[in-house]
């Protein structure tokens, strides 16, 4: 291409960019706007409903050539710097750095949210209760190994509420420093990642020790340490670490989710495509699991979801984990939850929350 070309082709594109920065700015005056009205009346600044609605209606319209998922992540950016100018957002995360929660989190917030790192799932709770943080992110279950206790067992003692979910679709990568698999005498992860790619090291590596660390992240840094370790981590851990790439994309299942909760301290308004979650106990009585279906069956509302976890205190008592598809203002579901209450001991909304996009993110396993 001649270079007279080159140039006039770049020009249009500063004219485009030019244009970009002004409606950029003329939304951010918007946006200044909309949060003195939101200072104003209940102080709701993050809005993951709106969010959703907004990147729907522009994937939807998008006839390219740029890219759907580019314009998520571009909208993503201009949502989280303007949620930013309105009040800036902390945001607690089961940590450490590089885990597949704080990419969440990311992916959530955006790169504007100041993001906490923290070492426990109790902890992320903490922050929130004490307001250090606005919002706590944590993960709650994955596809192939299903739910992670600590964060239903959680609920149990906390007001806290679900304001949204982030589901996320994961791959593996077995790293280490040499990047050689004949040098791999032990391989160091988070017990669900170790657990998603059992299959992969039967076949593969049948004969090295399989050994369980805190977090993905933690396994990184120990393969950085050790060049006969190797860690299944993210592809943010193969920069952060120095590590390199053994094999990608090693879990057994291919359409491997986890599903992570924000946890907040009031339950979003309806968007018109939501689910609440609810937690109970039930009366011990004959037919009861049967009946504690029966509310939901009769007005045929969809069930996404049952987990029952024991009780704390008390051998072969349970606490059922429900999630429902609706919000809890919509008449339909707010009788089923009366009606169930009479069946129960004691019975807590969670939270009412958008049903989540399903993003694919290369990442880790389940402690994010
Ligand atoms: O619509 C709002 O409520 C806004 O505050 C604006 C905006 C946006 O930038 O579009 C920013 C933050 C909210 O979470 C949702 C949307």
């Amino acid at each position: 291409m001649a270079k007279e070309e080159l140039n006039k082709l770049r020009e249009q594109i500063d004219g485009i960019d030019n244009q970009i920065l002004d409606l950029l700015n003329k939304r951010a005056e918007i946006v200044i706007g909309v949060g003195k009205a939101k200072e104003s009346s209940d102080g709701t600044f993050y809005v993951p409903s709106r969010e959703k609605a907004i990147y729907e209606r522009l994937t939807a319209q998008n006839a390219g050539p740029f890219p759907n998922d580019a314009v998520v992540k571009v909208f993503r950016e201009i949502i989280s710097a303007s949620l930013n100018m309105e009040l800036p957002m902390q945001v607690a995360f089961l940590g450490p750095q590089s885990t597949f929660t704080h990419m969440a989190a990311m992916q959530q917030f955006g790169l504007s949210a100041q993001l906490v790192p923290l070492k426990s799932i109790p902890a992320v709770f903490e922050e929130v209760e004490r307001g250090r943080a606005h919002y706590g992110v944590v993960p709650v279950e994955n596809s192939t190994e299903g739910v992670v206790n600590h964060t239903l067992d959680m609920f149990s003692g906390s007001d806290l509420q679900v304001i949204a979910e982030i589901m996320l679709e994961i791959s593996h990568n077995l790293l280490s420093k040499t990047g050689n698999i004949e040098q791999i005498s032990k391989v160091v992860s988070h017990p669900q990642a170790l657990a998603q790619c059992r299959h992969w090291f039967e076949q593969n590596l049948p004969d090295v020790p399989l050994v369980d660390v805190a977090s993905t992240a933690a396994a990184a840094q120990m393969a950085a340490e050790d060049e006969s370790a190797a860690a299944i981590a993210s592809e943010a851990a193969v920069v952060q670490y120095g590590l390199k790439v053994v094999k990608a994309k090693i879990e057994d299942n291919p359409n491997n989710f986890t599903r992570f909760l924000i946890i907040g301290t009031k339950t979003p308004e309806k968007s018109g495509n939501d689910k609440t979650s609810i937690m109970f106990s039930i009366k011990d009585e004959p037919g009861i699991l049967y009946r504690m279906l029966e509310p939901f069956s009769k007005r045929q509302i969809n069930l996404s979801k049952i987990e029952s976890r024991p009780m704390k205190h008390k051998a072969w008592e349970y606490i059922f984990f429900l999630d429902l598809i609706g919000h809890i203002d919509d008449q339909p579901i707010s009788e089923a939850v009366e009606e169930l209450r009479d069946y129960c001991h004691f019975l807590k909304v969670l939270g009412s929350y958008p049903i989540a996009r399903q993003d694919k993110v290369k990442g880790e396993g389940n402690n994010g």
